[in-house]
């Protein structure tokens, strides 16, 4: 079969059917020619046997009385077959008796011995001849095979035209045969060279026949059309992947399994701004920001060589060089065989989001104002900078700036002034610190620095003057020259502590302590400070017991007019009688109630017992009926909405005259709210009772607002009156507070009046009243009684001694 393989199917059709019907032809003619010599052979046989024993039959007789003459005559009859070709009779001795004799050269022999018989072209046989069972002789006959083998040879003539015929025939059924079957195959055939020629999956086989060919036409057919819609559906797909390509907002590129740039879109051109003919890969690396390349390329590597995807955000220098931030997409691409096609990558533009997220990382960690860090960013720092102190063996600082009167700067020259001294001040702290070093803005007007890697203390005192020189330089807003300060609290590290919230703490309270010495200055963290905090925390404890067991009580200083030295009225000082502590002044415990809001209870039994107590002296006759007592309010008190409520029922409760209570405001608290304060200091005027300015000029007020406040006293600072006469900028400070306040209508009261060289600067200056230890200490109500009597016997005789 191997040759067949490169013969044409029509050679292969023609072979195969000739071949076939060849052999079945010749098969079945010589299993027909077998069968008809060997039916033939066995009727000769048979003819043979039946004329052989008639003749030995009738031979009987004859033979027993030896007559040849009939024998041979018996023998006779076999010119009926012309196929016999001898016959010969032998007697019981096997003598020859009697002989038929057809042949030329074949005889028969005297004896039966002697008899050869042929048994090629012959067939013959013997018959032995019976007389009552017992032979008496034998009949010998031969036939020739000639007949049967003419009639062999017509047979087998007859087959091989047969056979001939048939071939023929058999050449003209296959050529018609393969007509039949290899036209739709090559039309088929023709068809498809068509499609592969012009890549048109439209084209269709025509189908002739309703047979398998037919059958195999519509499959074909079937097929294309399956081709077809997927080629169509591929076409759709490739046009919807370029059209999106071209739309897409992410440049889109390919690389073939070589490393080689093979597909680009327009948004890719664009990101990276480089020319359409511009696709190399090299180029594309080369464009890398150096400080991103080596992790590129290490995940490069492992795409091309693991397979392992890309996922990176990196920078890429623009021909114009300007930086941009893309996102990189990047995994192998492989057919659905897994074998490997190349790799897809996207590449998308990320500098806005970039920006954005260094933008919201600022204002996560910076203070948009001044772009310092912020209190988070300080936090985390100060935490880092602990762990390093305590690793290194090195020392630390931390700054705690609060700016002196910022408020009052905000609050007078607008908050655009304020932003631009808090810049101004966050400014000049960066440029007095080292780069090393971490300036924050941690609140309002509050900064702090970290001070890395100091070996001694001197070394943060020395910044710490730096910085009140840097600040101590005015600054201009608005056209004035502003000079801000700043109160400083220092805190060392591992020295005080290795807590950052402890560190914190510590700074803040050594920048009050700052501020306690007069602002404009610093204060390391002491154990003392600690000590006053433990303090503070034990007066809030005990401040519970002290108002429910009636530990507090009342001193009344006495103040003096100036023109006559007649008192006019009294300021109630609050004391705390401690049962183990002894007395406790308020300096001690009220900041601390103001703190806690326990400043309200107090306050309120302070108003109450002051006019309860007043009242009942005016009405004894004590205290003059003009007599005045003056009530300190603190911050907390003067901001209670519930206030003004407070002051009718005290009024009414203790039925002292509006005209006799007075409640002294320090100017810090005023200035706080100022249009807050003025509305609540109307309503306190509604009531009939008057209003003083206490501490005034250690508040920073503004003349512009004094005028608005509803004041009837201004009671000018006792650090003003103390340096008296020594201090000439302190006494014109005093002349003219006393001058602008009388301008206003206000009364003044000095305080702290201890010499009589202040008290004639004072009465020199038209000061209204006097108040201080030259007069009187602060004195409990039995002193009070003493004193007024002392005062009015000092009066009497000096009217009588005057009279
Ligand atoms: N909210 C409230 N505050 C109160 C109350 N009682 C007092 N205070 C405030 O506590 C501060 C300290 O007061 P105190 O220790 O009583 O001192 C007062 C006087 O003793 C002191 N003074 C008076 N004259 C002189 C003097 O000649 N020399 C001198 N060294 N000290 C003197 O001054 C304090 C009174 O000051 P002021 O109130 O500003 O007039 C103090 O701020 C009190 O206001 C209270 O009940 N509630």
């Amino acid at each position: 079969m191997q040759p067949l393989r490169h013969q044409s199917l029509r050679r292969k059709l023609i072979l195969i059917s000739l071949i076939t019907t060849g052999l079945t032809l010749l098969l079945s003619n010589l299993a027909f020619m077998s069968l008809e010599y060997y039916l033939t052979r066995q009727d000769n046989q048979n003819k043979l046997a039946v004329l052989g024993q008639v003749i030995a039959n009738r031979a009987t007789a004859a033979l027993t009385f030896s007559d040849t003459q009939v024998l041979q005559n018996n023998l006779g009859t076999l010119k009926a077959d012309p196929n016999v070709v001898r016959g010969c009779i032998f007697d019981a001795e096997q003598r020859l008796l009697a002989r038929y004799e057809n042949h030329p050269s074949l005889h028969c022999p005297m004896n039966l011995q002697a008899l050869q018989v042929s048994r090629d072209q012959f067939f013959s046989q013997l018959f032995p001849i019976y007389l009552d069972q017992q032979p008496i002789g034998t009949l010998y006959i031969e036939s020739s095979r000639g007949a049967l083998l003419e009639r062999f040879n017509q047979f087998v003539m007859f087959s091989v035209i047969i056979l001939a015929i048939t071939v023929v025939l058999a050449i003209l059924l296959a050529n018609k045969l393969q007509e039949m079957v290899l036209r739709p195959m090559r039309e088929l055939s023709n068809t498809l060279a068509n499609i592969v020629k012009n890549k048109d999956y439209s084209i269709r086989a025509q189908k002739e026949n309703a047979d398998e060919l037919g059958d195999l036409v519509d499959l074909f057919n079937g097929l294309l059309r399956t081709i077809e819609a997927e080629n169509q559906s591929l076409k759709t797909s490739e046009e919807r992947f370029r059209k999106l390509t071209a739309l897409s907002p992410v440049g889109i590129f390919q690389i073939d399994p070589n490393q080689q740039l093979t597909y680009v879109n327009q948004r890719w051109h664009d990101i990276h701004m480089v020319p359409e003919n511009d696709l190399s890969l090299q180029s594309w690396f080369d464009r890398i920001h150096p400080k991103d390349l080596p992790q590129l390329q290490k995940r490069w590597n492992r795409l091309m060589c693991d397979q392992e995807s890309i996922a990176q955000e990196l920078r890429l220098t623009r021909r114009d060089g300007s930086h941009t931030w893309v996102h990189l997409l990047a995994s192998p691409l492989h057919n659905s065989n897994g074998d490997l096609l190349g790799f897809l990558g996207a590449v998308s533009d990320i500098s806005e989001l970039k920006a954005a997220q260094i933008q919201m990382e600022n204002l996560a960690f910076y203070d948009p104002l001044t772009g310092l860090a912020n209190r988070r960013l300080f936090k985390n720092r100060l935490e880092k900078s602990v762990k390093s102190v305590l690793r290194s063996g090195n020392s630390m600082a931390l700054m705690f700036l609060d700016m002196d009167q910022f408020k009052r700067i905000n609050d007078t020259l607008g908050h655009d002034a304020g932003d631009v001294l808090l810049k101004e001040v966050a400014a000049r702290l960066t440029a007095t610190v080292r780069e090393n070093d971490t300036v924050s803005r941690i609140g309002g007007d509050e900064f702090t620095i970290l001070l890395t890697d100091i070996h001694h203390t001197s070394d943060v005192l020395v910044v710490a003057e730096k910085i009140l020189q840097a600040l101590a330089r005015p600054i201009r807003i608005k056209g004035q020259d502003i000079i801000t300060t700043v109160s400083i609290g220092i805190t060392l590290t591992p020295e005080d502590s290795t807590d950052a919230n402890t560190l914190m703490k510590n700074a803040d309270l050594a920048m009050y302590r700052a501020k306690e010495m007069g602002r404009n200055n610093f204060q390391f963290f002491s154990e003392d400070m600690n000590h006053n905090i433990l303090e503070h925390l034990a007066i809030e404890k005990e401040i519970k017991e002290a108002i429910s067991r009636q530990q507090f009580t009342l001193l009344f200083q006495p103040k003096v007019s100036l023109m006559d030295y007649s008192v006019t009225g009294v300021e109630t000082l609050i004391r705390w009688e401690h049962p183990e502590k002894g007395i406790i002044t308020p300096s001690r415990f009220i900041p601390v109630a103001e703190e806690t809001g326990q400043i309200l209870e107090i306050g309120a039994w302070v108003l109450e017992q002051s006019c309860r107590q007043v009242s009942s002296l005016i009405r004894d006759g004590i205290l003059p009926a003009t007599a005045k007592v003056a009530v300190n309010l603190s911050a907390k008190q003067f901001t209670d909405p519930k206030l003004v409520e407070q002051i009718s029922n005290v009024l009414s409760v203790s039925a002292i005259p509006p005209a006799c209570l007075e409640l002294e405001i320090t100017e810090s608290t005023l200035m706080d709210d100022v249009e807050g304060a003025i509305a609540t200091m109307q309503q306190i005027k509604k009531t009939g009772v008057s209003i003083a300015i206490d501490d005034f000029g250690t508040g920073y007020s503004s003349l512009a607002y004094i005028k608005r406040f509803p004041i009837d006293v201004l009671k000018v600072d006792r650090s003003f009156v103390m340096d008296i006469p020594d201090d000439s900028n302190d006494m014109a400070i005093t002349a003219a507070v006393i001058a602008m306040a009388h301008k206003l209508s206000m009364d003044v009261v000095a305080e702290g009046v201890e010499t009589q060289a202040q008290l004639d600067f004072l009465r020199n200056n038209h000061c209204d009243e006097g108040q201080g230890y030259l007069f009187s200490r602060p004195l409990s109500l039995g002193q009070l009684h003493q004193f007024m009597q002392e005062t009015r016997q000092r009066h009497r005789q000096e009217n009588s001694y005057s009279a």
